[in-house]
Formats: C-alpha cells, sequence, structure tokens
C-alpha cells in the first residue's frame, strides 16, 4: 500500500530525514513516535505530496486522505453538510445521504445531523471530524496527532471510535503521536524515530488484538520499553526483549 525507499529529506541546510525506509501493508495501523522535532510531520508531508523527498522513492496505492490536528469541520455547514462534502466521488445522491446516515450511525451522531459545529461538544466535534474522513473511504489515511487537543477521557472514547471505524471499513492507516499509550494500544506497528536526522530506531509489534486496555500489563511495559528507547527516563533498558515485541534496528 506504502513503500519508502532510502527516504531522505533536508529542509535547505537542516537534516530531517535520513535514509528511511518503510513498507506498509494493506489494512495495516503504523504508528509514528519519537521526539519533538525529530521529523515525524515531516515524514507524512513527503508521503502526502505536500513536499517532495531529497533522495529517495516514495509510492502509495489507492485514494489518500490526511488528517491533521488542527483541521475542523467547517462551522457555517451542519455535520451532515461536512460529511457530504467529502463525498463527491460517490455517483449519486442517494448513495452520498445514505453514507452520511451510516456514519452519522457509526460514530453515534444520529439525530445531530442538523446541528452545526459550535452545537456540539469537543468530543462529539471530534467524532463528526472522524466520520467525515472515514465516510470519505481513503484507502491511505495519514493522521498527524488528530487527538492531542483532546481531555484523556475524550481521547480515550475516540481511539475506541476509530477501532470500531476501521472495523466496519478497513483502511491502511499512518498515525503520528506524541502519546505512547495511544501508539501502543491501537497499532499493529509502532516505529520508534531517532532525533534528528530522523531514522528509524525500532520496530515494535504487539501481538495483542485491539482495542488493547490500557491497563493490559504487556501495554505498559512496552510503553516502558520505548520510553527507555527514547531516553525520557533515563537510559535505554538493557537485558531481554519486552516478549510480545519484535525490535529491529535499523
Ligand atoms: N517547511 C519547513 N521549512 C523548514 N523547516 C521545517 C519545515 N517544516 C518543518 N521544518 C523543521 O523540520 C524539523 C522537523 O519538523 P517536523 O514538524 O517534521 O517534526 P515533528 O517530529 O513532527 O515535530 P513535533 O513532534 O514537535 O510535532 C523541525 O526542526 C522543523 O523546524
Amino acid at each position: 500500500m506504502l513503500q519508502l525507499d532510502s527516504v531522505s529529506h533536508h529542509y535547505g541546510p537542516l537534516e530531517v530525514l535520513r535514509d528511511v525506509s518503510l513498507t506498509v501493508r494493506q489494512g495495516e495501523f503504523v504508528a509514528i513516535v519519537g521526539p519533538s522535532g525529530c521529523g515525524k510531520t515531516t515524514l507524512l508531508s513527503l508521503v502526502s505530496g505536500v513536499e517532495r523527498p531529497t533522495r529517495g522513492r516514495i509510492s502509495h496505492q489507492g485514494t489518500l486522505r490526511t488528517v491533521y490536528q488542527q483541521e475542523g469541520l467547517l462551522p457555517w455547514l451542519t455535520v451532515r453538510e461536512n460529511i457530504f462534502h467529502g463525498l463527491s466521488h460517490l455517483p449519486t445522491q442517494s448513495e452520498r445521504l445514505a453514507r452520511i446516515e451510516q456514519w452519522l450511525a457509526h460514530t453515534r451522531l444520529d439525530g445531530f445531523g442538523d446541528h452545526y459545529p459550535h452545537q456540539l461538544s469537543g468530543g462529539m466535534r471530534q467524532r463528526a471530524q472522524l466520520a467525515r474522513v472515514l465516510a470519505g473511504n481513503a484507502d491511505l489515511l495519514l493522521l498527524d496527532e488528530p487527538f492531542s487537543a483532546l481531555d484523556y477521557q475524550t481521547r480515550l472514547s475516540m481511539r475506541h471510535e476509530l477501532c470500531n471505524a476501521l472495523a466496519v471499513r478497513p483502511s491502511t492507516v499512518v498515525f503520528v503521536t506524541h502519546d505512547l499509550e495511544e501508539a501502543v494500544t491501537l497499532a499493529d506497528r509502532v516505529l520508534v524515530l531517532s532525533e534528528r536526522p530522523a531514522r528509524i530506531l525500532s520496530t515494535h509489534t504487539p501481538s495483542l488484538a485491539r482495542p488493547r486496555s490500557t491497563s493490559h500489563p504487556e501495554v505498559g511495559q512496552l510503553i516502558e520499553h520505548i520510553i527507555g528507547e527514547l531516553k525520557l527516563g533515563g537510559p535505554a533498558p538493557a537485558g531481554p526483549r519486552v516478549p510480545f515485541s519484535q525490535e529491529l534496528t535499523s
């Protein structure tokens, strides 16, 4: 679905990414974590074509949609009209209307289709945004910290909504987050990037089925392990590998 071959990127003299290679399978959910400013958003900008890599090659199949944290609903349109906006690819009006109702239901917004964004709670607005994004049926979703502005409780519920939505309509997802708990509970694979110029420091593949409880001991162990790798809480752990993850050091 997505392939990066030896991708490097500079902004003028600033080397941001160095020799990043990655293959993402169809339907896979890949989370990318790493130090602030290491180049995570740049990686998504390269995949979406906003930036061109200085070196290397990127290819992807199917339609692609990028969602940024700050992307909001259009305030002068109702929830239904906001979702409608991304459905121009559907051939008939009745298909578009049916798709809207389906996603209002999936995101538990039935009855709120005619509300304007300011008439919704923060969590409902996020669900409406998720409905808008997922109703568009993009094959590849690039999500850049989509939940980072939310309080913890709403973030938990949005993770759940995203899992439910992907169960209904599987998409390939590349998800950038600062939140290690979010990465570990959601992703099929977690990529840890190094300090800039970013390389892939390690790859972890949790074997637990999704949705994963934040209180599961294996989730906690993997978070601790990544904290160690990123040197956020002291030196990287030595000794045996976390049993449920594979680690590849490039
Ligand atoms: N358009 C640009 N022009 C020049 N430099 C840029 C541009 N975009 C990003 N940078 C720089 O590239 C580096 C990586 O930025 P990027 O936003 O990709 O990092 P990030 O890992 O997503 O950061 P954060 O975790 O803080 O969101 C930073 O030093 C940033 O200042």
